[in-house]
Order: structure tokens, then sequence, then C-alpha cells
């Protein structure tokens, strides 16, 4: 009985997201967890036929306890989105008051579960996450994931649309390391299962890296004051957590980048470490997953010349994030 619980459900990535849940015939059963509208919007789902159960919960009468108790996976996109003008380290300030409360929430009654985090900043919610783990004694690194997967959805896509085929996104496949945010989001095109078109111009490859870099600022461009991502995120979202369920249910060989802690392989963390010249504690890597969580941390491969100065450009600000995020709950340790 693999059970899935959303916390901010009712959002903009909430709603779909959860909607991607219910179709998912390995999720039996599913809570849906919001300050607002959980309830209607777990009614409203309940409807569609297929197995999952739903409930939906609020903050009285116990439930957030209620919607994560025998919570197998939880996935986070509570928080607020960014409007144009901002960054998202200016949603820190909201956002890592509501990730430290849903995580105390989870390391209290479900400390076992998988905890996927998609809130804003990404690179500094984690380390939220995971200080919180570490108070209350339950810390397992393999289980705490930050969500990077839309970051590997756009490089596909823009990538296919490169090619001049959208028919090949499913197949194109783009490693894309380091963060979540600017600068931090590096995509390593030269890794890319589809090359790039003969004679494809550096100017035009830096052109596509900043696309994806700063992918999340043309859509909260676009959408003019209205939010970020919701739909796209919401798929990506749902992708990475099919693939943890699929782990879960003991399914081998399943890789995908993922910003976590490196304690969760040491081997391969140190390996990792070495690779980057710094002993950053967290990155998102290729990771291999399995039913306990991370079971082994990748390397990044061969690196173009031009790769190696996006990772050494982007350590510093992951370095800060993560500062941030640690010293918000243990400021003791900096
Ligand atoms: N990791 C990524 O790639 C990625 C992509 C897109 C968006 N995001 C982030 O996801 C977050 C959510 O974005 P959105 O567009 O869905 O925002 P939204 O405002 O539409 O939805 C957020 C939801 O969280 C709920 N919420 C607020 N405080 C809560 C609490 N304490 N407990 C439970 N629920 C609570 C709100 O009621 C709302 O329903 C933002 O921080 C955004 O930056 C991350
Ligand atoms: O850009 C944002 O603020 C949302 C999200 O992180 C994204 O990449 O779309």
């Amino acid at each position: 009985m693999t059970k899935a619980v959303v916390l901010g459900a009712a959002g903009g990535i909430g709603q779909p997201l959860s909607l991607l849940l219910k179709t998912n015939p390995l999720v039996k059963e599913l809570s849906l967890y919001d300050i607002v509208h959980a309830p209607g919007v777990a009614v409203d789902l309940s409807h569609i036929a297929t197995p999952a159960k739903v409930e939906g919960f609020l903050p009285p009468n116990d439930g957030l306890k209620k919607a994560l108790t025998g919570a197998d996976i939880v996935v986070i996109p509570a928080g607020v989105p960014r409007k144009p003008g901002m960054t998202r380290d200016d949603l820190f300030k909201i956002n890592a008051g509501i990730v430290r409360d849903l995580a105390t929430g989870i390391a209290t009654v479900a400390p076992k579960a998988f905890v996927l985090v998609i809130s804003n900043p990404v690179n500094s919610t984690v380390p939220i996450v995971v200080e919180v783990f570490k108070k209350h004694g339950v810390f397992d690194p393999r289980r705490i994931f930050g969500v990077t997967t839309l970051d590997v959805v756009r490089a596909s896509t823009f990538v296919s649309e490169i090619l001049g085929d959208l028919s090949l996104t499913p197949s194109v496949s783009v490693p894309v390391v380091g963060g979540h945010s600017g600068v931090t989001i590096v995509p390593l095109l030269s890794q890319s299962t589809h090359s790039l078109p003969a004679g494809f111009a550096q100017s035009s490859l830096e052109a596509l890296t900043n696309r994806i870099q700063f992918g999340g600022d043309e859509v909260v461009k676009a959408k003019d004051g209205a939010g970020s991502a919701t739909l796209s995120m919401a798929y990506a979202g749902a992708e990475f957590a099919g693939k943890v369920l699929r782990a879960l249910k003991g399914e081998k060989g399943i890789v995908a980048p993922s910003f976590i802690n490196l304690a969760a392989d040491k081997t391969g963390g140190a390996a990792l470490q070495k690779e980057l010249g710094k002993d950053l504690e967290y990155f998102s890597a290729p990771v291999e997953l399995g039913p306990e969580g991370v079971v082994k941390i990748n390397g990044l491969g061969k690196l173009s010349d031009y790769e190696k100065g996006l990772i050494a450009a982007a350590l510093p600000e992951l370095e800060t994030n993560i500062d941030t995020g640690v010293s918000f709950i243990s400021p003791a340790k900096l």
C-alpha cells in the first residue's frame, strides 16, 4: 500500500501534481494537505477512476499529522512563487519557515518517508529539511531530495526544438547538475544522448545553456505577475516521484539527477567532491535510486572546458545558498 502525500496540494503546482499522482497506478493512497482548499481538491480528484484513495486535510484537528501518517513519499510544493524581478532567493524569507514547519511534521510523523522538495529556493530549502531531520535524530541522507527535474525536462525540450523534431523529446536526455537557480543550473550538453547539429556555434551553445539556466525566468516573465512554472513543474515532479516510486517497488537501475546531501553515498559523494575540488555538502548529481533511496551518486563524466567553467561559476553561489539554509536551522554550525 504505497501512500503519497502532497503538502501545498491546492496550489498552482500542487493541484496538477496531485492529479498526476492520482493517475499513477503505484499510488494506492493519496493525502493532500494545504492551509486552504485541500479537502475540495481531494473530493474532485476522488471521482477519477484510478485506484488511489484520496483524502484532503487542513491545519485544524491535526490535519498535517493525519495527512502524513503512514506516508511513503511526501512531495512539498508549498510556498510562494516568484513574481517578475524576483530571484528564487527572495522567496527564502517566507518559504524557509513554511518548509521548516512541514519538515518538522514529517520528521515527527513519517521520518522514514522519502521527501521530495520542490519549494524554492531548493538550494537552501533542502538543507533546511536535512537540518530539521538531524535535530529530530531521524536524518537519512538517502531519502531527502531536491527536485531539479524541471531543468532536465527543459533541457530535453530545448535540444529537441533545436534538432527541429519535438517528437524526439522523450528520448533526449541531458544531464543537468549543480543546483536549481540561475548559474547553479549546469546542463552538460556535451553528454546529451542526441548531439547538437554539426557546426553548432559556441555562441549558440552559450545561448542554449543560458535558456536552460534561466528557463524559470522565461515563465515568470510570460505569466506577468501570476506566478511561475506550475504545469511543467507538476509534470516534472510527477516524473521524479514516479521514478522514486518505481525504485521503492524494487525496480533496478533507475537514475535521475537530484539535489542531495552527498553523505547519501559516502564513496560517490567523496569522489564527486574531489571532482568539484570543493567539499560541498550538497550537489545535484545523477543518482541511482533503490528501495531505500539513493544507492549511488554518479560522477560528472567527461566535461568540456566550457562546462568546467560553468561548474566553477556555480560553486560560490551554491555554497552561499547551502549555508543560508543550514544556518536558518542550525546557526551555531557555521
Ligand atoms: N523546484 C522547482 O523546479 C520549482 C518549479 C516551480 C516552482 N517551484 C516552487 O514551488 C513553490 C510553489 O509554487 P506554486 O506556483 O505552486 O505556488 P502557489 O502559490 O500556487 O501554491 C502554493 C501553495 O502552498 C500553500 N501553502 C502555503 N503555506 C503552506 C503551509 N504552511 N502548509 C501547506 N501549504 C501551504 C498555499 O496555500 C498554496 O496553495 C514555490 O516556492 C515555487 O518557487 C519550484
Ligand atoms: O523560476 C521559478 O521561480 C520557478 C522554478 O524554480 C522554475 O525553474 O521554473
